[in-house]
């Protein structure tokens, strides 16, 4: 019989069916209860939207109603080149596969830190931390150049490709903000405006090693992303994304050259609840090592975030009181370890 190495962590620890990775039965994914019932939406960009007033064109309507009905969707003939993402994709997996020695520089639990390798993990009651089946590699990606020099130097390829790629998700998100914007009735440019110009975007690549039993793990547990948007890129050939609809997982099939879009917590919030940041988790695979790399825009700290007026009347009052991202933030290191709950702290009462 072939017998595979396990995966060493940065932290020297071998990613194995131990107790320190096996779920509490309660927690566990039940893989056969999850069919490819229902997907999320997939939109082409490849369409000139008419300038003909806010939120008439086709493209900004299929984009609002899968913010609404899914806070999920993903893009193809977005743009950004095939080879590219290929190329990144292929570099930030083979960072992974360095030796856990080298990956260790960066592993770190100083959240202010900003290049950083990490484990996310749980902890249950009576029952302590279970580690998940993965490992982050996060650092920013804009202004690229500020931080080029923060980045690894092995692979050699990794800072060129990097900074290579964050312009181009940078121009994408940008399209991607305008159109959500325009979603929602709203000028072009508004929710660039309300996040700020010196956004806080950072990239984050989830590794998962192939698991002797995924349904005894998870790569990262269910959560929302705390941003304000998300693009993902994700290894083709190998499904590990799911997403909540109708109170049921479902997941999510990378198609060949496309990403995943995402709305986060923040917009949920500047959309006064009318765009969803829905519920994820990655789960595990007995066959193929799985990448994930999600590039967030994220207010920078002094930021205030709050239901937008414009989107504010009798009949939708609003729903969460103002907040600085730095507030959110501290929330969301004072949850460490549960099932994180953290725009709910900033809902208000009716
Ligand atoms: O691996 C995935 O597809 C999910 C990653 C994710 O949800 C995250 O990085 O926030
Ligand atoms: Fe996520």
């Amino acid at each position: 019989m072939e017998m595979t190495v396990p995966f060493q962590l940065a932290n020297n620890t071998p990613l194995s069916l131990s107790p320190d990775f096996i779920l509490p039965e309660f927690k566990r994914p039940i893989l056969s209860k999850v069919f490819p019932s229902d997907s999320i939406p997939i939109i082409d960009l490849n369409v000139h939207e008419i300038d003909e007033g806010q939120g008439s064109s086709p493209l900004v309507s299929k984009i609002s109603q899968a913010c609404e009905e899914y806070g999920f969707f993903q893009i193809i003939n977005h743009g950004v080149p095939k080879e590219l993402c290929q190329k990144v994709l292929a570099v930030v997996t083979e960072f992974f596969q360095l030796p856990h020695e080298e990956r260790a520089q960066y592993l770190t639990k100083d959240h202010t830190k900003q290049v950083k390798v990490f484990n996310y993990y749980q902890k249950y009651e009576g029952l302590g931390k279970v580690i998940m089946w993965s490992e982050t590699f996060s650092h920013p990606w804009h202004p690229i150049e500020d931080f080029t020099h923060l980045l690894p130097i092995n692979p050699p390829q990794y800072r060129e490709v990097f900074a290579e790629y964050a312009k181009e998700i940078g121009a994408l998100m940008d399209r991607l903000l305008s159109l959500i914007s325009q979603g929602l009735g709203l000028e072009k440019d508004c929710l660039k405006k309300k996040i700020g110009e010196r956004a806080s975007l950072y990239s984050q690549a989830n590794y998962y090693p192939p698991c002797p039993d995924p349904e005894l793990t998870l790569g990262i547990p269910a959560h929302n992303d705390i941003v304000a948007l998300t693009v993902l890129l994700q290894s083709e050939g190998v499904t590990g994304l799911q997403v909540i609809k109708d109170e049921k997982w479902v997941p999510v099939d990378p198609l060949p050259h496309s990403f995943v879009v995402n709305l986060a917590d923040q917009i949920q919030v500047l959309s006064n609840g009318r765009y969803k940041s829905v519920d994820h988790r990655a789960v595990t695979n007995k066959w193929l090592p799985r990448l994930s790399l999600a590039m967030f825009y994220a207010p920078n700290n002094e930021i205030v975030i709050g239901p937008i007026e414009d989107l504010i009347d009798e009949e939708h009052p609003p729903k969460y009181r103002n907040y600085s991202y730095k507030e959110f933030m501290e929330e969301f290191y004072r949850q460490e370890g549960k099932r994180r709950r953290v725009k709910e702290a900033f809902e208000l009462q009716r």
